[in-house]
């Protein structure tokens, strides 16, 4: 009998991928975390035998693990701008948030010694919990913003005496409305605190190929575009505002281009 079942379940589904979207959609969320923590089991030891414990260094480890899952889920990563991380020393990489599939971009371009800011609930995500630990990755409580903002002043001081660069989403929380959400103020904070660069990278929208709602995942190309950096170099946190509006402006102009969408006079996009 369980022969005839397994035989069944095998015929189902293909038939299945084949005939309905939505469960090709489900199937490829549920390979993409399965497939995440699955490397993060092999990742672990290698990160605990090279560095020993938390540091920054394993992020080469993750970066090279992870870059190969593109291909997998039909995802073609092209990149302009790169010119623009040919920067010394720490800086803040800033980009929008449009889903965990993010990692897979982020990972194409991720400088040495970069790690990134993260909401703390991800540290309780298993296996890539523990890796995103062991990578330096910095975790704050959203709901509490003075522990936050305590959290980010200590990494500030972190990223210059150890040379650290930090990649951070400003938006807060994964959005997929087809617009940038305006900017909350930490990444801006910190590099002024720092006093160092901040490199903005654009996702292009995932909406040709990836779609939450109409539980829609096929395959497309996601562009990447870094800019140029923008100095913080005495600037007090006066000037937060202004710097946090100027790079939303710079990001949103590169997502309507990178995305092919045009804006409607600041209000909803549309391809
Ligand atoms: C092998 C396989 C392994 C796979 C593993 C792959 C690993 C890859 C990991 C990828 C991880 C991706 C995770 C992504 C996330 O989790 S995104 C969510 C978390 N990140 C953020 O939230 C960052 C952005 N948020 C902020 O920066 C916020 O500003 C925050 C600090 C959290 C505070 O939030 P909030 O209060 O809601 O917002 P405001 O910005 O409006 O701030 C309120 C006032 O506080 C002032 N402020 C803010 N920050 C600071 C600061 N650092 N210092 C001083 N003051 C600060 C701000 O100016 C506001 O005051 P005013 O209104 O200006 O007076
Ligand atoms: C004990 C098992 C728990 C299982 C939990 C599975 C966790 C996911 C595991 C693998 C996914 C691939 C790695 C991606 C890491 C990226 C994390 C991410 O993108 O988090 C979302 C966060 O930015 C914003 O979240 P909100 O939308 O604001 O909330």
């Amino acid at each position: 009998m369980d022969v005839v079942w397994m035989l069944l379940l095998l015929l189902l589904f293909p038939l299945l991928m084949w005939t309905s979207s939505t469960f090709v959609f489900y199937f490829k969320k549920f390979f993409y975390v399965a497939w995440m923590m699955f490397l993060a089991i092999v990742g672990i030891p290698i990160c605990l035998l090279k560095s020993g414990g938390r540091d920054v260094e394993n992020m080469r480890i993750i970066r090279s693990m992870v870059r190969h899952v593109k291909y997998l889920f039909g995802l073609r990563i092209e990149v302009s701008g790169w010119e623009h991380l040919q920067t010394e020393g720490p800086y803040v990489i800033i980009s929008n948030h449009q889903s965990s599939l993010d990692v897979l971009g982020m990972m194409e371009i991720l400088p040495d010694r970069c790690t990134t800011i993260a909401k703390k609930e991800l540290v309780y995500a298993g296996t890539v919990g523990l890796i995103c630990w062991l990578a330096g990755i910095v975790f704050i409580n959203r709901k509490k913003t003075s522990d936050a903002k305590s959290v980010m002043a200590d990494a500030a001081k972190t990223m210059l005496d150890e040379q650290i660069r930090l990649w951070v989403f400003p938006e807060g929380t994964r959005n997929q409305n087809g617009d940038l959400l305006p900017f909350k103020k930490g990444a801006f904070h910190l590099a002024v605190q720092a006093q160092v660069p901040i490199i903005p990278v654009v996702f292009s929208s995932y909406s040709s190929f990836y779609l939450r709602k109409e539980k829609q995942f096929k395959s497309g190309v996601i562009r990447l575009r870094i800019l140029p950096k923008i100095e913080t170099k005495g600037l007090t946190s006066d000037e937060v505002s202004c710097l946090s509006d100027q790079s939303h402006s710079l990001m949103r102009t590169a997502f309507l281009e990178i995305s092919g969408l045009v804006a409607k006079s600041n209000g909803p996009l549309k391809h």
